[in-house]
């Protein structure tokens, strides 16, 4: 399997955002090192998901760039998209690897330890793992961990850890040094002025 990018867009359909042209702005500066993940509201639809999801793995392809979708395993593979990711409220990860084969890129959601194991043994290609600080993009969220919570979980496994939860680049240098592969932003890039700019910046962060 490819290298994990180090850098996870995940789009952001909130009223008044444009989710595709953050991903325009993202893909020439990080290039193969970008994971967009499709990420919709739940009240859109299966189909609204599709076109969404359809146009991302389009733009990401030229690029080397990786397109997962985010609970939705049906979408991910109507479009031939790279893989998915799932978190408690989505199908077991066993079963997600059933659905999306052994070849394919799997994600999974993982707070402390013994999560994170369970979940790489049933089948998890990296753990997204968060919050590691406080965050409004998401609500129902539980304390959150910090850097600490991310060292926890990238001593107990073997693959990519991803940070997540009010990621920005000030904050990504910590959580490297806590063992994050990378990090997953929601609002650092679309509520950028200038994703592009954005998008360097994070880069700078996780390469330096
Ligand atoms: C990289 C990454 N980490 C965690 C999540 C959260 O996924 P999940 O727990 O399934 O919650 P929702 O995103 O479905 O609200 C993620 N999406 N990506
Ligand atoms: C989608 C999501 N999942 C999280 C988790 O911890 O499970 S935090 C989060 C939102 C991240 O958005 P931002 O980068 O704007 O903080
Ligand atoms: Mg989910």
């Amino acid at each position: 399997m490819p290298s994990l990018g180090r850098l996870h867009l995940i789009t952001d359909t909130r009223p008044g955002c444009d989710p595709l042209a953050v991903v325009r702005a993202a893909l020439p500066v990080a290039r193969a090192d970008l994971v967009v993940q499709v990420r919709v509201d739940d009240d859109t639809t299966d189909r609204q998901a599709y076109d969404l999801a359809r146009r991302v793995r389009a733009l990401c392809v030229p690029y080397g760039a990786t397109c997962l979708v985010n609970d939705r395993l049906h979408v991910a593979l109507a479009v031939d998209a790279h893989g998915g990711h799932v978190g408690a409220d989505d199908l077991p990860v066993a079963a997600a690897r059933r659905v999306l084969g052994p070849a394919a890129v799997l994600g999974a959601t993982a707070r402390e330890p013994g999560t994170a194991a369970r979940a790489v043994a049933a089948g998890a290609s990296y753990l997204g793992v968060g919050p590691c600080h406080p965050t409004a993009t998401k609500t129902g969220l539980p304390d959150p961990i910090g850097p600490a919570g991310i060292r926890a979980v990238a001593a107990a496994v073997d693959v990519p850890v991803i940070a997540i939860g009010g990621v920005t680049a000030a904050t990504v240098p910590a959580l490297r040094a806590a063992g994050a592969h990378g990090v997953a932003v929601v609002g650092a890039l679309s509520a950028a002025a200038d994703p592009g700019r954005a998008t360097a910046e994070l880069i700078a962060a996780l390469t330096c």
